[in-house]
């Protein structure tokens, strides 16, 4: 089994280039304002310069507005899109690409239900649910609610870091993993010692298996 890595919410080309350096699959561009991993349009597109062949590019929304999605696309090359708040499948089929469906795991049948609502969607990434945030909490859900059965790739995310993700590969065997704060230095920057041992972790493990 080989797990693919996802390196979300990079804030700079530098971040970027260090991720592919290493071997992240896919790199993240959060684009919702609140967040303090947020980047603009015009920032995006400087960042997307730093992706080359074979590596996705993915653009992460939180309820947003069709508009605004749209003019994200007609400027950014993205590969792939992340809904991340209470988009419905429709609005997430709506911009004829391939999509994610994030989902806040808070309670048993959740996954289930959502593997069936989100037929269409690429992956389903499946993260901790937190009162006040729409993701990047850094923290870790119980991975026990994840079921075996999966009809779609399974992404996992929340709170990884290179000291559990081990872990998370050989308990959950997850089609990809997706990191954000397990690999920064402070909020939206990124230290490039932690995300070299991080997709190496993965890798080991993935050897090993
Ligand atoms: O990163 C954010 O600030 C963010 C804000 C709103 C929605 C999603 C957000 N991030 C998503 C991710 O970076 C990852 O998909 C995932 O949540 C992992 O984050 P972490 O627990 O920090 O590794």
């Amino acid at each position: 089994m080989s797990t693919r890595v996802k390196i979300c919410g990079l804030t700079r080309p530098e971040d970027v280039s260090a991720a592919v350096g290493c071997g992240a699959d896919a790199v993240g561009f959060v684009f919702f304002e609140p967040s303090p991993r947020s980047v603009t349009v015009d920032h995006a597109v400087a960042l997307a310069r730093e992706v080359p062949a074979f590596v996705s590019a993915v653009g992460l929304f939180v309820n947003p507005q069709p508009d605004f999605v749209n003019e994200v696309l007609s400027r950014v090359p993205l590969d792939l899109l992340q809904f991340h708040g209470d988009e419905s499948p429709e609005f997430c089929r709506s911009f004829g690409r391939r999509w994610i469906k994030a989902v806040r795991v808070r309670e048993e049948g959740q996954i289930e239900q959502a593997f069936s609502d989100y037929k269409g969607a690429s992956g389903l990434l499946v993260d901790a649910w937190a009162p006040d945030k729409f993701g990047g909490t850094g923290q870790s859900f119980n991975w026990g609610l994840i079921p075996a059965r999966r009809p779609m790739p399974l992404i996992l995310a929340g709170g990884l870091s290179s000291a559990n993700v081990a872990d998370a590969v050989t308990r959950v065997k997850p089609w990809a993993v997706d990191v954000s704060g397990g690999v920064e230095r402070s909020k939206g920057i990124k230290d490039i010692q932690k995300i070299s041992d991080f997709i190496k972790e993965v890798h080991r493990v993935c050897k090993t298996d």
